[in-house]
């Protein structure tokens, strides 16, 4: 894939996103709908986002039950997703049959820790250690689970990579130097994220919240 670039569609809008998406198309690689897009429109709505003729990212972040997952994935094949998200916390046997569930062309990538959490937030929740010991230990688990890659920030990228050279690497909380960081924790800019061993980078309100979101597509792109 040459535009290494997935826009975050998060709308409930479909005019709106097909609009965002017809604009972007030429400077980005694929879609990346998530579970603001997915709640509001269902399947007709990414069947919809599909005739644009760019892969499809479904960020659902399924976490439940290996059972349920698996019905889940199952029900969302018919959409024959580029890449499809899941939980990896959901734990070995969930990332097993989510994977024995989804379409031969479907990546099954596995969410790591997400961008908007700090060690402080990993603490809060139970979890001793730094953001790097806790993607470490799930992109161990994730390859051994046989998904085909995971979500990590930036900044543990290149630590995943080294425990898992053939995999998938998805990153967001990506910004410009000059950037507004919202609600993400652990951000780096789209260059760093790609020379630390990204394999896509999932960019959201740099582009579609910029005064001319082309533009700022282009210009993400230009520093890769
Ligand atoms: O750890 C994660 C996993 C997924 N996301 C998703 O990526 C985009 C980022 O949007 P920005 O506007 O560029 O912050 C968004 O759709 C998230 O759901 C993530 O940010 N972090």
């Amino acid at each position: 894939m040459s535009n290494r670039i997935y826009v975050a569609l998060d709308t409930a809008d479909l005019a709106r996103a097909k609009a965002m998406a017809t604009r972007v198309r030429h400077h980005v690689g694929g879609i990346k709908l998530g579970l603001e897009f997915f709640s509001a429109h269902g399947q007709s709505g990414v069947h919809a986002m599909a005739e644009l003729g760019l892969p499809i990212f479904l960020d659902l972040k399924l976490h439940d039950i290996p059972n349920t997952v698996a019905k889940a994935v199952q029900a969302l094949g018919a959409l024959k997703p580029a890449i499809l998200t899941v939980h990896a916390s959901g734990g070995r046997a969930m990332l097993e049959d989510a994977k024995a569930a989804a379409p031969l062309g479907t990546k099954v990538i596995a969410v790591t820790m997400l961008t908007s959490l700090d060690a402080a937030d990993l603490a809060a929740t139970g979890v001793v250690g730094s953001a790097h010991d806790q993607v470490s230990r799930l992109t161990e688990l994730a390859r051994e689970a046989g998904v085909d890659g995971i979500v990590c920030s930036g900044a543990e990228v290149a630590a995943a990579k080294a425990i898992w050279p053939k995999g998938f690497f998805v990153v967001p909380g990506v910004r410009l130097p000059d950037g507004q960081i919202g609600d993400q924790k652990r951000v780096v800019t789209p260059r760093q994220a790609m020379d630390a061993g990204a394999s896509i980078l999932v960019v959201g309100r740099p582009i579609t919240q910029a005064e001319d979101p082309d533009t700022a597509a282009r210009a993400i792109g230009a520093t890769l």
